[in-house]
């Protein structure tokens, strides 16, 4: 069976890549023709630990070729093909929904490309508003009566991406025939026989499985920093009410690490794309709690922008300000909807002049907001600072000696957001450590 991918940012490369280490032979298109070519020549256009090996390794094996053109990778791929679609859904400009333009235009493309070729199996990986995949499968219909449409959201992590897609916690399919499902176990036979759950299921609960289960973790980070802002209004300590509710096995420890809140590529877009789309449904009063989750999780933004100013006696202007962290997450260069550039944003249109470092994001973070000034390590970054905030919890941040960093900069104040500093560490070399919700 040949397989293809569509779309090759975070989750399609990924997707490629392991596919083929799962042995099938894999194509993979994208319409920007300078990733494809870096895909092609074994370079992954963004940080992803491992993938670019494991791409190496699946091109020198020749399982794994990629293109730009939809014709050729139909015609490759042959009747009897599963084609997978990653392409993006991200917000829409101004407004709350998810913009569904590329993967309509991706599911017009591929239709077309393969109704020459007989009968094939599409399948949407992308994250959709749900009743996306009857529209399209109603479209595909028309374009491509012998190729039949399959829902199969995915679940994997930045960071961890290529160990979520060979090892995940569930594999969920929504389909409209047993010939799709018999399709999809066998693309997933090793998964499957490692005994990795699969829910069969129809298109709309597929659709809404990945919404919903984005919105829950969303709702465990927003409850436990909103726990943050009541910890810091009673002077409690919200890491040792975290540490207490994690051992009830009922409530669990994992999305319960209190912070700067969620951001990247899915979390936010997510949360606001569902509501709108229960809106369009008529039952909007059923996640109105996601309107407030939303609101706790960007107060914590606004929380690091207020301690900055305080710490800086009351006014940010003329300030230096080190920014430690600009990916939304440790372990990715991914800089969508990132809390630590907001935070860096805000606080340099308040005068400060700030200076960022990141391990891997900093190339991206300079494209988005090329005002802020960026270094080459955190001590550079540090260097003359009136306050360092951590913003991305990075390892190495964690390693640092604080007494060597007290030699760079021009106050000893730092903002643990990530509340991942060893603050006794760092008091006992001298400094001034503030967290969110913490004494
Ligand atoms: N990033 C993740 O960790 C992750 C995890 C699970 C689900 N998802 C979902 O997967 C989808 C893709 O996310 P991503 O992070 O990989 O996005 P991305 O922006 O990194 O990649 C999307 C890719 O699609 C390509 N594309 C756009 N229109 C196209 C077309 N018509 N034909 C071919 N290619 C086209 C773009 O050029 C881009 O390379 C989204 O719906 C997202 O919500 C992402
Ligand atoms: O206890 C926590 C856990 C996470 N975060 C933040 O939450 C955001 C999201 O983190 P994570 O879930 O690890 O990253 P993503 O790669 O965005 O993955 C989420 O979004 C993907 C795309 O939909 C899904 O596939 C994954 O299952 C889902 O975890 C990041 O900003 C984290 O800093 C916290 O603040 N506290």
């Amino acid at each position: 069976m040949r397989i293809t991918v569509i779309g090759t940012g975070y989750l399609g490369v990924t997707h490629a890549a392991c596919l083929a280490e799962l042995g099938f032979e894999v194509m993979a298109l994208d319409v920007d023709t300078e990733k494809v070519a870096a895909l092609a020549s074994g370079r992954v256009p963004f940080y992803e630990p491992g993938l670019e090996e494991l791409l190496g390794e699946q091109l020198a094996a020749g399982r794994l070729a990629f293109t730009t053109d939809y014709e050729e990778l139909a015609a490759w791929a042959g009747p009897g093909a599963v084609h997978f679609v990653c392409v993006g859904t991200p917000q829409q400009r101004g407004e709350y929904a998810a913009d569904l333009t590329y993967i309509d235009s991706a599911f017009d493309s591929l239709a077309r490309a393969v109704a020459p070729h007989g009968p094939c199996l599409l399948v949407g990986k992308s994250t959709v508003p749900v009743g996306t995949a009857g529209r399209l499968a109603t479209r595909i219909a028309e374009l491509a009566p012998e190729a039949e449409l399959a829902w199969n959201p995915e679940f994997l992590r930045e960071g961890f991406a290529v160990q979520d897609t060979l090892r995940p916690d569930r594999l969920v399919i929504g389909v409209r025939s047993e010939a799709a499902e018999r399709r999809l176990r066998e693309v997933y036979a090793r998964l499957l026989a490692a005994e990795v759950p699969l829910v069969v299921t129809d298109f709309s609960t597929s659709e809404l499985v990945k919404v919903s289960a984005n919105s829950f973790l969303a709702v465990k980070i927003s409850f436990i920093n909103a726990m943050a802002e009541v910890c810091e209004a009673a002077g409690a300590d919200v890491m040792q009410l975290a540490e207490a509710l994690s051992h009830d096995p009922r409530i669990g420890g994992r999305y319960l690490v209190p912070g700067l809140g969620f951001g990247g590529g899915c979390l936010p877009k997510d949360i606001r794309a569902f509501m709108a789309r229960a809106g369009e449904l008529g039952v909007d009063q059923a996640l109105a709690f996601l309107k407030e989750v939303d609101a706790i999780n960007m107060r914590r933004r606004a929380r690091t922008v207020d301690l900055a100013r305080e710490q800086c006696d009351g006014s940010l202007l003329g300030k230096r300000v080190a920014v430690w962290g600009a990916a939304f997450k440790p372990n990715s260069d991914d800089i969508r909807d990132s809390p630590a550039l907001n935070v860096a944003a805000s606080i340099h249109l308040q005068g400060a002049q700030v200076t960022v470092y990141d391990p891997k994001a900093t190339d991206n973070a300079r494209k988005m907001f090329p005002t802020l000034t960026y270094a080459d390590s955190a001590l550079e970054a540090a260097h003359h600072a009136d306050v360092i905030l951590h913003l991305t919890e990075w390892q190495e941040f964690r390693d640092l000696d604080p007494a060597v960093v007290a030699g760079h900069v021009r106050d000893t104040r730092v903002i643990d957001s990530r509340n991942a500093l060893d603050a006794a560490k760092w008091r006992a070399a001298g400094w001034t450590y503030r967290a969110l919700g913490r004494p």
